[in-house]
C-alpha cells in the first residue's frame, strides 16, 4: 500500500431489496449500480464500483491520505429467481476476483429498518457472510439499517429503536461489537448522508487497525 493513498474494499450483502445498490450508489456518490423497486431480485450479478478520489478526508501518521472506496454490490439472498447455491457460488467467486490479493476490510449487511430481524434460518444474508468470510466474519461486519426515516416516522428515535429490537437483531449486534450505521432517505441532502456513513465506515476500519479479509 502507498502511504499516502488508501483504498478501503466494502462488500455489500443483504435481502432481497434492502437497499443494497441504492447504498452502494450513496457511498460511491454515483449511479454505477442499477437499484430501482421491484416485487422481484433486481439484481443478478456481482459489480465494482469506485469512488473518485477524496483528499483531505483522512490522516495517517500526521500525513494526508488519498482515499478511494471500492464496493461491490451483490444479488440479494434469498433470491427471487436464482438458487441460493448460485448467488453464493456467484458471490464466493467474486470475493476472490475482486479482493482476493487486497482483502475486504467491512462487509455490510444491508437491513431494513422497517422490517425486523426474526429467527436466523439457513437461507438469511448472515448466514451467507458467516459462510464466505469465515470463523472471523464477526470482526468485518457491520449492519447498514436502511429506511431509517420509517423509524422517526414511527416516533422512535434510534436509541429507542435499538433496545426494542429483536433478540435476534441484538445478538447480532452484540456479536458485530456494535457496528451500524443508520441511513435516511429523507432530510440530509445526499452527500452530507455520503459523508456521515462514510465516517463511520472508515471509524470501523481505523478500530480494526485497517485489517482485511483476504479470499484465496
Ligand atoms: N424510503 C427508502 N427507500 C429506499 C431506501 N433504500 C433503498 N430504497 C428503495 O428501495 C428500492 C430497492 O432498492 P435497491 O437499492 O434496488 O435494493 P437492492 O437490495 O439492491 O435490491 P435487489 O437487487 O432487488 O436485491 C428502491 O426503490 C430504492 O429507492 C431507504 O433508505 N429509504
Amino acid at each position: 500500500m502507498n502511504s499516502n493513498k488508501m483504498t478501503i474494499n466494502l462488500a455489500l450483502f443483504g435481502m432481497t431489496q434492502s437497499g443494497k445498490s441504492s447504498a452502494g450508489n450513496i457511498i460511491l456518490g454515483s449511479t454505477d449500480f442499477h437499484s430501482s423497486f421491484a416485487p422481484c431480485s433486481v439484481t443478478r450479478d456481482c459489480s465494482l464500483g469506485r469512488s473518485c478520489h477524496f483528499r483531505s478526508f483522512m490522516r495517517r501518521g500526521g500525513q494526508e491520505v488519498t482515499l478511494q472506496v471500492q464496493v461491490l454490490d451483490t444479488p440479494g439472498y434469498p433470491h427471487s429467481r436464482l438458487s441460493k447455491k448460485h448467488v453464493r457460488q456467484e458471490v464466493r467467486e467474486a470475493l476472490a476476483h475482486h479482493f482476493g490479493q487486497e482483502g475486504l476490510h467491512l462487509a455490510l449487511l444491508v437491513q431494513r429498518a422497517d422490517v425486523p430481524l426474526c429467527g436466523q434460518e439457513e437461507s438469511s444474508p448472515v448466514q451467507m457472510i458467516q459462510e464466505l468470510l469465515g470463523h472471523t466474519w464477526m470482526n468485518y461486519t457491520a449492519i447498514l439499517f436502511t429506511h431509517a426515516e420509517k423509524i422517526e416516522e414511527a416516533g422512535f428515535n434510534e436509541d429507542e429503536y435499538l433496545r426494542e429490537a429483536s433478540e435476534t437483531l441484538l445478538k447480532l449486534l452484540n456479536s458485530i461489537q456494535h457496528r451500524y450505521i443508520f441511513q435516511y432517505k429523507k432530510g440530509n441532502s445526499l452527500s452530507e448522508q455520503r459523508l456521515k456513513i462514510l465516517e463511520r465506515i472508515i471509524e470501523f476500519v481505523k478500530e480494526n487497525c485497517y485489517q482485511v479479509l483476504t479470499f484465496k
